[in-house]
């Protein structure tokens, strides 16, 4: 309750608080809240302060700071020895992530990033856009295609889980999962659980009364998982086409690098579905939120469609197209979906904790296990970095000359930054504008929903009520 020591600047206690902060209370009212209320509450600090370093208290909580600026941010990224996810996060996920990628610091983190690097690298990625994915997405266009045309509703957002969950649980685990099994279900449920953790402080008193139902699908998770990579691991070579197209290949030698550096079928299933959990609903929201503002912005589907040379060459209605896109139709949808991920990050705000006293560059000095907190979504949406039209949907801001230009990290910390960048950053980029493409060309899709959608609450950025589409074929 009472937070010590204190947070200074300059030998005083840093007296900028974030707005609404109450006596005793101070912003744990504002966590409590639905999550749309929290980010509006971060964009509002950011709109009243700028780029200021705020004081953030909740009760029962280390001290902590809301960080906005780019100096401040890129700091953090670069001393991520100092910056690590610390006790506060792992309490929180270690139900759930044990002690995979997502929730580990040192050694253990720095082993199976080596092991994921290796997953992730250029030649997968090959099969994952030249193979694997194509082949999923046939499956999708023939499903929206059967249903074009017609009054039946399609929810959007499912069809695209569908794709990521089969396209990543076949490079982890070598075998396609579909986002009903009991196995992603339970996930997707014990995601919830512990992303509530972050928003309510008295989480291990009220779980003492809801917890069963989590307990239940933590233990299917495990067991599953442990068979999943059993399953991969056992797999003969002779089985797999090696040297061919097939990702098992891929996942038989991830999980057996992870096995040599974790030493254990358990732990190797722990971090097995952290990969799982990092790619698949983070690319999938970042997608359904692409569609959704491509409903909203016509005029921004129909340049796709334009620069593909779209619906007169399209060979087949129910298989991707194999021709390749002109680098302008590249650059652009990148910077479609580089646009969508500014104004929806599908990690819409991320927690570190000081694991020493250390100086931040604005000169707020922050005691050791101080927590620091930055707002993605609210970031992404400042005046002084994006401009007056910070709040609009502009694909054009990313083009220069009608390439992609990217921006540094610490200005749009999307995929973070630093030693702990995604890793699956590049996949992510090259699948969904894959996604893209193929789909907006073949396919109108208009609302069967009214008014704007909003995330519910989770870890990441879901889609609230999943996305009702009408269909019609192009
Ligand atoms: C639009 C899609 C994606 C976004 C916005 C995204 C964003 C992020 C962010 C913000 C982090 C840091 C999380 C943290 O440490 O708290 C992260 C980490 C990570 N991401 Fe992604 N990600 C995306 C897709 C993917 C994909 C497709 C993969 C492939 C499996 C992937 C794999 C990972 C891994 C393994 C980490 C942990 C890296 C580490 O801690 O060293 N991500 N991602």
């Amino acid at each position: 309750w009472i937070n010590t020591p204190e947070i200074t600047r300059y030998g005083v206690a840093l007296s900028r608080k974030a707005p609404g902060t109450l006596p005793f209370l101070g912003n744990g009212i504002k966590f409590i809240q639905p999550r749309q209320n929290l980010f509006d509450w971060f964009t509002k600090c950011i709109h009243l302060h700028g780029r200021e370093t705020l004081l953030i208290t909740v009760p029962s909580l280390p001290p902590g700071v809301i960080i906005s600026d780019p100096a401040n941010l890129d700091f953090v990224f670069k001393n991520e020895p100092i910056f690590q996810k610390g006790a506060f996060f792992k309490a929180r996920l270690n139900d759930l992530f044990g002690n995979g990628i997502v929730n580990s610091d040192g050694d253990q983190w720095k082993r199976q990033r080596k092991v994921g690097v290796q997953l992730l690298a250029g030649a997968n990625m090959n099969i994952v856009t030249g193979h694997e994915l194509p082949a999923i997405l046939g499956k999708t266009i023939r499903h929206l295609t059967k249903r074009a045309d017609t009054t039946e509703i399609v929810d959007l957002d499912a069809s695209i889980l569908e794709i990521t969950t089969q396209l990543i649980s076949k490079m982890v685990y070598g075998v396609e999962l579909q986002s009903h099994d009991s196995f992603t279900q339970a996930f997707d449920y014990s995601a919830g659980v512990v992303s509530e953790r972050f928003q309510n402080p008295l989480w291990r008193f009220t779980e003492i009364f809801s917890g069963f139902r989590f307990q239940r699908a933590l233990k299917l998770i495990k067991t599953r998982g442990v068979q999943l990579v059993s399953h991969s691991l056992l797999t003969k070579d002779s089985d797999i086409c090696f040297g061919s197209t097939d990702l098992r290949r891929a996942s038989k030698g991830f999980l057996k690098g992870l096995l040599k550096a974790l030493g254990d079928d358990g732990l190797v299933a722990e971090s097995a579905l952290n990969f799982l959990s990092a790619g698949r609903d983070t690319t999938a929201q970042a997608l359904s939120w692409t569609f959704y503002l491509l409903m909203r912005h016509p005029r921004v589907a129909c340049k796709i469609r334009e620069l593909m040379g779209a619906s007169s060459t399209r060979h087949s209605p129910s298989q991707p197209s194999h021709g390749e896109p002109s680098p302008e139709a590249v650059a652009y949808t990148t910077a479609v979906f580089y646009e969508t991920i500014r104004l929806y990050p599908p990690i819409p705000f991320e927690i570190k904790q000081a694991q020493s006293d250390v100086l931040l560059p604005d000169g707020t000095l922050l005691p050791s296990k101080s927590i620091v907190v930055w707002c993605t979504w609210a970031m992404n949406r400042s005046k002084d970095t994006w401009g007056e039209d910070a709040s609009d949907f502009r694909p054009e801001r990313w083009l220069v000359d009608g390439r992609m230009r990217y921006r540094e990290a610490a200005e749009f910390p999307v995929f973070q930054g630093g030693p702990r960048l995604c890793l699956g950053k590049k996949m992510a980029e090259m699948v969904a504008v894959q996604v893209i493409l193929e789909l907006v060309s073949l396919f109108n899709f208009s609302p069967a929903y009214e008014g704007e959608k909003v995330s519910r609450n989770h870890l990441t950025l879901p889609m609230e009520g999943g996305l009702k589409v009408y269909v019609e074929k192009l």
